[in-house]
């Protein structure tokens, strides 16, 4: 049996607490320096975003404890986020992902659980398909 590959140990593979913590400072440090992404976060007090996300990963990954923030649909609603916009935001987490002693393996189980997410980022505004 495979040991490797479930979510809690993905979540100890990542570094545990401090690990989360340091995966969503490097992961907003890449999207804030993007031009196409940072136009988003103008207006965002960052420190409250960064936590918010640590809980999120931390559940996404099987750590312990739960996320305590807004229904990921109501929190992106209205920002008019595009499917390109969304895929460049995926792209800079499997980078930041790439610095982390994961296999390639998780940080494609890691990319397409935040793939589910989809549907519920991208706006009704933008209508490209592909
Ligand atoms: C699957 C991908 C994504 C996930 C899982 C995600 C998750 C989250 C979470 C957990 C929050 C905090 C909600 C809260 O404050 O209660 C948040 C807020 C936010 N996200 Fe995302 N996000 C994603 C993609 C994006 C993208 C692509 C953009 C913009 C290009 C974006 C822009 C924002 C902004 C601006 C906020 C702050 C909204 C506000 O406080 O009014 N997110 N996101």
């Amino acid at each position: 049996m495979d040991h490797g590959t479930d979510e809690g140990s993905r979540y100890d593979a990542i570094g545990g607490r401090d690990g989360v913590e340091s995966l969503v400072v490097k992961f907003y440090e890449r999207v804030l320096a993007d031009p196409l992404l940072a136009p988003f976060f103008l207006d965002i007090p960052i420190d409250r975003l960064r936590r918010m996300q640590c809980e999120f990963f931390t559940a996404a990954l099987g750590g312990p404890g739960e996320y305590q923030g807004r229904v990921v649909a109501h929190a992106h609603q209205g920002l008019d986020i595009g499917r390109p916009h969304f895929q460049r935001f995926a792209d800079h987490l499997f980078e930041t992902l790439s610095e982390f002693p994961l296999d390639e393996q998780d940080r494609y189980d890691i990319i397409n659980r935040i793939n589910l997410y989809s549907d519920d980022i991208i706006g009704v505004g933008s209508d490209f398909s592909d």
